[in-house]
């Protein structure tokens, strides 16, 4: 018997900044590659899968490279850096035999098409997988709020959040080694304590939706198989 999904339809959040690979900037090549077979072998499950990708390889409104500038205008450059990578993510499933559809917040219509819920809708129950691109196509937000406001928006029954780290902690485990993983917390209990591996407009919109996350490592092969599958893996928010 086949492996059975726990989950129809999920929204993905992929980090932008684990895009680098071991490179100091961009996209690497081999690690897109990867990241890429791993959402093939859900999609041949059946799952329904919607992405978005964040732009922390290439530019962050608040980063380093952005002192001195206004800060909107920083943004919109954060969310054309998630435009690239949503491209090279989609050229990279259509290479692997996946078809995918971009979907843009900010309209560029010669690069790529604009956000339309029910289009959206359409693709995934095409069995397209959907990138959305350029966050929530305003300033002021980040990937993780746009992977929220989608998941709500297309009834995603969960967001997986993959990023560098294999759970949420009760520190930054970049910065205090004494940080312990938490197998499962509450929307409040994450917010009350400010962790941050996600913005708080991240969490109280899930919070209110009643949309959970699950947060887990990009790096470790077949993390998200078993987040599908519904097995224990990373850390569960929940409402
Ligand atoms: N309590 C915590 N538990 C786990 N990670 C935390 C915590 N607090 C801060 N972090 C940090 O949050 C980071 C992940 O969040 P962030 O959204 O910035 O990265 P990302 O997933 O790579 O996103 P992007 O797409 O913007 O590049 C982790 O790499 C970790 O260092
Ligand atoms: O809705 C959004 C989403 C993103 N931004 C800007 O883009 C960068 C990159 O996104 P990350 O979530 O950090 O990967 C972000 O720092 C913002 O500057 C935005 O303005 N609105």
């Amino acid at each position: 018997m086949p492996d059975q999904p726990a989950h129809k339809r999920i929204l993905l959040k992929l980090s932008g900044e684990a895009l680098m690979g071991d490179d100091a900037f961009g996209i690497n090549r081999a690690t897109i590659v990867r990241m890429v077979q791993e959402v093939a072998e859900v999609v041949h499950m059946g799952v329904e899968v919607a992405v978005v990708i964040g732009g922390g390889n290439i530019f962050r409104g608040v980063a380093g490279g952005s002192v001195g500038m206004d800060r909107a205008t920083a943004d919109y450059m954060g969310m054309l850096a998630t435009v690239m990578n949503a491209l090279a993510l989609s050229d990279a499933m259509n290479k692997q035999g996946l078809v995918s559809r971009v979907m843009s917040a900010i309209a560029i219509e010669q690069v790529v098409e604009p956000y339309v819920r029910p289009k959206a809708l359409q693709y995934l129950e095409e069995g397209k997988v959907v990138i959305f691109a350029a966050g929530t196509g305003n300033p002021f937000f980040t990937t993780d709020t746009a992977a929220a406001l989608r998941g709500a928006e297309i009834g995603a029954e969960m967001v997986l959040k993959a990023t560098k780290v294999d759970g949420v902690y009760t520190a930054d485990p970049h910065k205090d080694p004494k940080a312990e993983r938490y197998a499962r917390l509450s929307f409040d209990e994450a917010m009350q304590r400010n962790l941050g591996i996600m913005d708080a407009t991240a969490f109280a919109l899930c919070r209110d939706q009643k949309l959970p996350i699950k947060v887990f490592s990009i790096f470790k092969h077949g993390a998200l198989k078993r987040v599908v599958l519904g097995e224990d893996e990373g850390t569960l928010v929940y409402a």
